[in-house]
């Protein structure tokens, strides 16, 4: 038997829209693999009774079909579906190494990142890789269409998940279809403010290339309290704040002196709109870890 821990993710970072992410240090998904003739999948941990256990279904069955390597396949799920953390990414991101390593198929990590991806396609309707890719490579991942460049990175960072739901696919429809020239210039001024931020490990450039234009004000319209749950983790000292991934969660860069502050102002702003919500005070972490048993 193999288990596979695969990170939380958070995909976007505002600037960088189907093209950035970062492995979060915690929380994770648990996955583990026995060979078997017919692939069964069952699923347990947070938010279990939401994800569907048949591997047409699961983001984890295309992971499956792809390396055409049947598993009993159990997931403990650490990362609650649907909530713009890399749920359903975390999942196959974790049955990619483990398949690759049971089945001794000999892919490159780089090489799973698409792989993975497939499942990603099941639930939101496209194969974005900017989920999978750090939760497979850890760090800051930045996935083209030519591939995945990836660096270590150590920047904390607060996640805060409300209790509500949204569903990528659905976030996925108030994506702008055309935007204005100059909020494209600001928008790749600041994803590259902040891919410098990263390589330098510098707080306050990737908070500030975290700014973008186009799709956040978008998305943050389907966060209640979300204008109030920024501003207060600003006032907190957070250097930059957006919607993570598709939302609900809202991420934070800071100095990890600020994480606790930040954190609890997250936590009770979403409170004073009548929305409980929990925060990860976290960095910017490792990728996917194998272990055999
Ligand atoms: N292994 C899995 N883990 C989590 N969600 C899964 C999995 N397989 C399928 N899903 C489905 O994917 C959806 C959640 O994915 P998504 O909307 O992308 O949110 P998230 O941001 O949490 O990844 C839910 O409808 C869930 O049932
Ligand atoms: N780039 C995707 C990322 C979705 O991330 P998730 O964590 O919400 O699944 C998008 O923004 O649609």
């Amino acid at each position: 038997m193999l288990t596979v821990r695969a990170p939380a993710t958070s995909a976007n970072l505002g600037s960088g829209f189907d093209v950035f992410g970062v492995a979060l240090g915690t929380p994770a998904d648990v996955v583990r693999v026995e060979r078997a003739p017919e692939t069964t999948i069952t699923v347990t941990g947070t938010g279990s009774q939401y994800i569907p256990e048949d591997p047409d279904k699961n983001t984890v069955g295309a992971v499956v079909d792809a390396l055409d390597a049947p598993a009993r396949i159990r997931i403990d799920k650490g990362v609650r579906p649907s909530s713009g953390l890399g749920s359903s990414a975390a999942s196959a991101a974790a049955a990619a190494v483990a398949l690759n390593e049971l089945y001794d198929r000999g892919f490159t990590r780089k090489e799973l990142v698409p792989i993975a991806a497939e499942g990603e396609a099941i639930v939101s309707g496209e194969a974005h890789a900017d989920n999978v890719a750090p939760s497979i490579l850890g760090g800051f991942t930045v996935a083209t269409a030519d591939g995945v460049t990836q660096v270590d990175a150590s920047i904390p960072l607060v996640a805060c998940l409300p209790e509500a739901v949204i569903s990528t696919r659905d976030a996925r429809n108030v994506v702008p279809e055309y935007a204005h020239m100059n909020d494209v210039v600001d928008t790749v001024g600041n994803a590259a403010t902040l891919t410098v931020g990263m390589a330098r490990n510098d707080p306050d450039l990737v908070g500030r290339g975290m700014e973008d234009e186009i799709v956040t004000p978008e998305r943050s319209k389907l966060i209640d309290g979300y204008d109030r749950v920024r501003d207060a983790a600003l006032e907190a000292g957070a250097t930059g704040v957006t919607v993570s991934g598709a939302g609900p969660g809202m991420l934070a860069a800071c100095y990890r002196g600020d994480r606790q502050a930040i954190a609890s102002a997250m936590v009770d702003a979403f409170d004073a709109v009548g929305v409980e919500a929990r925060a990860y005070q976290t960095t910017v972490g490792d990728g996917a870890r194998l272990y055999r048993e």
